[in-house]
């Protein structure tokens, strides 16, 4: 059983239009309302492929209250716990081709008290997981230190800890030994404070956070694919998606099929990017399930150009 905290959930409401023009008056095409927050993205990739999970989400005014719903009509595990601060709404705008514009709000503020209340029934989830996986921002009020506290709790029991967050909470949680993260280009080019232009940055980088304490580094690249840094070695792979719909939640389809395939070697990362190229082709941030992946289209690279700029 996985595990996904998220301490900063949000409904996602995605808006799409022709072009987006500042200033002006736009009539929209479609809008779309799906529950939203990195490890809640986690979970519902996981629940789509039929594989055990439980989302614990402090929730807050009437969109928490709409939140836990969501997650319960799709039949998601879930252990909501009541916030004052109320959930937040992130907004995309998608354009045709598969540019997002997001909007991602800070977030209602939690408390100690509400931490603590989170803590524990994360305490109580994990007894039974195989991974207690930590995702996305911090909202006001949280320590940058949380994610290292879950790395501290859990990863000397033998429960392993994921993390995916960017900023100051990466690199205390990195420091703080986690088994997994994964950043993408840009979380990683701000953790390693310089830019990554190509693979052999990546690898560079990826290898840095290693050495500070991350044990297995899944680097996302958009439509360069992904490249894992682990135990086993240095793997790049890549996945075409010939009609891009929405990019929202790849990465965390990525992570979620990554972890579903055992988190190691250049199986999980095929896996990963099966489902993370799958997540592209979905509107929205609607998780792909057994119908949409497509493990025929993967590529892993053995020999990867290092020194071909990324595209994205
Ligand atoms: N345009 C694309 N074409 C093909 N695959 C993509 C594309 N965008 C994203 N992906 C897949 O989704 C994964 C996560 O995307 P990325 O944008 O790097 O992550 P995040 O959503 O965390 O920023 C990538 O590693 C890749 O496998
Ligand atoms: O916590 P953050 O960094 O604000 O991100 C939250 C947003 O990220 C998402 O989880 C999507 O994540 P990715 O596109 O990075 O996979 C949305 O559902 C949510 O609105």
């Amino acid at each position: 059983m996985i595990v996904t905290v998220t301490l900063n959930p949000s409904l996602d409401r995605t808006i799409e239009v022709d072009s987006l023009t500042r200033g002006a008056v736009i009539r929209t095409r479609s809008a779309r309302l799906d529950p939203g927050g990195k490890g809640v993205n986690v979970s519902r990739a996981l629940l789509a492929n039929g594989i055990d999970s439980t989302a614990v989400v402090p929730v807050g005014g009437p969109d928490g209250d709409q939140l836990r719903r969501m997650l319960e009509a799709e039949g998601m595990k879930v252990r909501a716990v009541p916030s004052a601060g109320h959930t937040r709404s992130n907004v995309t705008i998608a354009e045709p081709g598969g540019l997002v514009t997001k909007l991602n709000e800070p977030g209602g503020p939690l408390s100690r008290g509400e931490l603590d209340a989170v803590a524990k029934v994360v305490a109580t989830e994990a007894d039974s997981a195989s991974w207690v996986v930590g995702c996305g921002s911090i909202p006001p009020g949280v320590p940058e230190t949380i994610y290292a506290e879950l790395c501290k709790a859990f990863v000397p029991a033998g429960i392993r800890v994921a993390v995916d967050t960017s900023g100051p909470a990466l690199l205390a949680a990195v420091a703080a030994g986690p088994d997994l993260i994964k950043p993408n280009r840009e979380e990683l080019a701000e953790a390693v404070g310089g830019p990554v232009d190509r693979l052999s940055d990546v690898i560079e980088a990826a290898r840095a956070l290693r050495a500070r304490g991350a044990r297995t580094v899944l680097v996302s690249l958009g439509a360069d694919g992904a490249v894992l840094v682990d135990d086993e070695g240095i793997t790049a792979g890549s996945a075409p998606v010939e009609n891009p719909n929405s990019t929202v939640g790849a990465g965390d389809a990525l992570l979620a099929g990554f972890l579903s395939a055992g988190a190691q070697g250049p199986a999980a990362l095929r896996e990963g990017l099966a489902w993370g190229a799958a997540a592209v082709g979905q509107p929205a941030s609607r998780m792909p399930g057994p119908n949409d992946i497509r493990r025929d289209l993967v590529r892993l690279h053995p020999r990867p150009d290092l020194d071909r700029a990324l595209l994205t």
